[in-house]
């Protein structure tokens, strides 16, 4: 597992207001959306591509285009749904697929209640998008959906990891996928209640809600 921490004063900047608890829903939507953007950059660095023929008003040359097959973007909801647009935004040839999890708060364990996948991820770079990387649990589930399938790249981009979530993800990837993680902030701990410290609390309530 490759891990990349964004180092720009732009994402600090937009992550302390983020993680402000005075920040409104409105402010934290757009802020994930800008976030994404800048870290989408980073993520699909290592993205595939393929020559393309292409004539200039001066001259023909080869240039360059993401390879098919298209990326699968993968928002795991509902807090993971934030990042899509400004994600498909860079990336506009991708596939959007789709998973709905949520962490039992008792057990800590993920609960799948939608899953709507392509059958066949061979050759294809998926990401998979999801604010808040905690135990680990909820992202190596999603690994795991997406290599049962065929997919062996997989980027996943976050904005908070708790180094222990990051230890558990490692530890279950081993060598049957590449997994890089893009995160904006690599943060302390997790609390007593699995919450990510310092963190910006629960990401799907500050985006759409308490549930
Ligand atoms: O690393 P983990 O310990 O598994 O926790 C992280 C998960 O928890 C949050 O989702 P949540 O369960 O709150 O669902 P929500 O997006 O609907 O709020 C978050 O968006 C991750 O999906
Ligand atoms: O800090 C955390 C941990 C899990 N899910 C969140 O939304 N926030
Ligand atoms: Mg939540």
């Amino acid at each position: 597992m490759r891990l990349h921490v964004a180092d720009h004063p732009l994402v600090d900047h937009k992550l302390t207001v983020l993680r402000d608890e005075t920040t409104p829903s409105a402010t934290f939507r757009l802020l994930v959306d800008e976030l994404v953007t800048l870290l989408a950059y980073e993520a699909t660095r290592g993205i595939a591509t393929e020559p393309k023929e292409i004539r200039t008003p001066i001259q023909p040359m080869t240039g360059a285009r993401i390879a098919a097959p298209a990326p699968l973007v993968v928002p795991i909801l509902r807090a993971g749904l934030g990042m899509l647009d400004g994600m498909t935004r860079l990336l506009p040839t991708a596939e959007v697929g789709f998973l709905g999890m949520m962490r039992d708060e008792e057990t800590l364990q993920a609960v799948t209640y939608a899953n709507r996948l392509p059958d066949d991820l061979t050759g294809r770079h998926v990401f998979l998008l999801d604010p808040m990387l905690a135990t680990g649990g909820t992202l190596v589930a999603a690994i795991d959906y997406v290599v049962e399938r065929g997919a062996r790249e997989v980027t996943a981009v976050c904005l908070l990891a708790a180094p222990e979530g990051l230890k558990v993800v490692e530890e279950a990837s081993g060598d049957r996928v590449n997994v890089e993680i893009v995160v904006a902030a690599v943060d302390e701990r997790l609390n007593e209640k699995a919450y990510i410290v310092p963190g910006l609390g629960d990401a799907g309530d500050r985006l759409y809600g308490v549930v």
